[in-house]
């Protein structure tokens, strides 16, 4: 990657100068034998590299906990404390189902508590829009202003994502109305907190003024955020559960199964994978970095982000690496799948057309119906020491699969009065009930595999030329990780089928062999 030599210098500067503020906050540490480094050449911006061999338990680097950016340290709280509020949090856009929506309805989003999303998006655009003054400031610029997320991809580069159930799934509409009704409601209502007169203009950053800067700034935040932020645990958590309390311990959300977010820095400097040599252990005080097996001299120190698959790495992170793919999944529709069963099953037991409309209906109405499942291959976590043991394998289809096509059986029983002979025979066996599955399963997942552009060979011969690079590469990434899981899926469809053949033959074999002895016993 060219970079011009200004570029250059600024980050190498930025480098500097964040290691030099993190190593003067009180109560900080950092390896004298850990540096920061300029990953650029690998598209993994900076991150942090042993100089020397480090043993195992080794604590790399310790963060004040008085340094994160969060809920308790913004001085935000003070300026607006009515976001802060979190009994009182506007949840439209907060998708768990938590029950903590205590909305009052007559007020307006600047007066209502915020989640911790977009309350830290507003804690860090407030930091961001204080320029010089913000104590937080080298930090805030080693942190990126552009994303290769696909929430900044254009749609000719999500396009090739083909039918990547990742491209449902980037959330542009979501965020940009996320930001129109909760972000920018709070600014335009506060703007001697958010554009305070300053005393020395130069020391500020160009203040974005029109609300789609806002909305862009926002958006960065967000993505940051997304790339960036932490959980914050905090060792109080189980005396918290244990109902004791300490009313001053700001570390706790005092709402159930939710922990704050934080800005963690230092700790974002780690990149990850999925077989990684460090982790970040959540103090009272602090937070520590520390090596979970020893680390040889040039090797990268990596943090472990989750068992993500390529896809959610990407959307979350903006990345995809080899060992991740493990991970891959693909989404199979239950229509997908519905789409095979009259043929083969009602070929010579037929469903009229009103009674096949109304099996259908009854099952969408049912409180367990799934649109879709989830395949995925089957595999252990990394272990203690970061690495990983054994190859993940695809080992099934979705239980909750058979489950709805049992579901789809009693459809058709009720709607057909119990006339159906197919559906009433899958209801009392299993074993005739799970050949569909697997036959039907193998059809919809050739099906699925074809709804994507190109096949698994060309994504394969793609990616091996070499000559894909960036947004291109990790969207034929992505979409050959879920053509491999399909294919996975199909052979594993096939094997058990083979298998059920193979018991019928030498199931009618021996019939035909007792049979035969009885004739010869005769
Ligand atoms: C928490 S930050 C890590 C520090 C980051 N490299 C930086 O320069 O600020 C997470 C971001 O780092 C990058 N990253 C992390 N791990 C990576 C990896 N293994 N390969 C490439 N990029 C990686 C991705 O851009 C990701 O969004």
């Amino acid at each position: 990657m060219e970079v011009d030599s200004d570029e250059n210098t600024r980050f190498l500067d930025g480098s500097k100068s964040f290691l030099n503020w993190f190593e003067n906050l009180p109560g900080a540490t950092f390896h004298k034998e850990i540096s920061i480094e300029d990953l650029r050449h690998q598209n993994a911006g900076r991150g942090i590299i042993a100089k020397s061999d480090i043993p195992a338990d080794t604590v790399l680097f310790t963060i004040p906990r008085s340094s994160i950016l969060c809920a308790a340290t913004s001085p935000l709280k003070e300026l607006i404390p009515e976001i802060f509020d979190l009994d009182n949090v506007d949840d439209q856009f907060d998708d768990d189902d938590d029950g903590d929506d205590n909305n009052d309805e007559n007020k307006s989003p600047s007066q209502k508590g915020q989640n911790s999303w977009t309350l830290l998006i507003l804690i860090m655009m407030y930091e961001h829009l204080r320029g010089e003054a913000s104590p937080w400031k080298p930090y805030l610029d080693v942190l990126p202003s552009t994303f290769n997320t696909p929430m900044f991809w254009s749609p000719s580069e999500l396009s090739a994502l083909q039918s990547s159930a990742l491209v449902s799934k980037v959330g542009k509409a979501e965020a940009d109305a996320m930001i129109a009704t909760q972000i920018l409601p709070v600014i335009r209502s506060n703007p001697a907190v958010f554009f305070p007169p300053s005393s020395s203009p130069s020391d500020r950053p160009v203040v974005p003024t029109t609300d789609d800067e806002l909305a862009r700034l926002a958006h960065r935040m967000g993505s940051t955020i997304m790339a960036y932020a932490f959980d914050l645990e905090s060792d109080e958590a189980t005396i918290n559960e244990n109902n004791e309390a300490d009313e001053q311990d700001e570390w706790e959300e005092d709402r159930e199964g939710k922990t704050m977010l934080g800005m963690v820095p230092m700790a974002d400097m780690l990149n990850a994978d999925a077989e990684f040599n460090a982790h970040i252990n959540h103090g009272e005080a602090s937070l520590t970095a520390v090596s979970l097996r020893p680390i040889r001299a040039g090797e990268e120190i990596l943090n472990f982000y989750g068992p993500l698959s390529s896809a959610e790495l990407l959307r979350r992170y903006g990345y995809v690496t080899e060992k991740h793919a493990r991970w891959d999944v693909v989404e199979l529709a239950w229509e997908a799948f519905e789409a095979r069963l009259p043929e083969r099953f009602f070929a010579g037991d037929k469903l009229a057309p009103e009674q096949w409309a109304a099996v259908q209906a009854r099952l969408r109405a049912d409180d367990d119906f799934e649109e879709g499942f989830v395949l995925e291959r089957y595999g252990p976590d990394p272990s203690p020491a970061g690495l990983l043991e054994e190859p993940a394998v695809f080992g099934g289809l979705p239980d909750e699969l058979g489950e709805q096509l049992k579901l789809f059986f009693k459809a058709v029983k009720k709607v057909t009065g119990g006339s159906n002979g197919i559906a009433l025979r899958a209801l009392e066996d299993k074993a005739y009930r799970k050949e569909m599955l697997l036959e039907t399963a193998q059809k919809a997942l050739a099906d699925r595999e074809k709804q994507y552009g190109s096949s698994l060979e060309e994504d394969e011969q793609l990616l091996a030329s070499g000559r894909l690079e960036g947004r291109e590469r990790m969207a034929v990434w992505v979409r050959r990780g879920e053509k491999q899981v399909l294919r996975e899926a199909q052979a594993w469809a096939k094997k058990e089928l083979d298998e059920i053949l193979r018991n019928k033959i030498s199931e009618q074999s021996k019939d035909d062999e007792g049979r035969a002895s009885k004739r010869r016993r005769f």
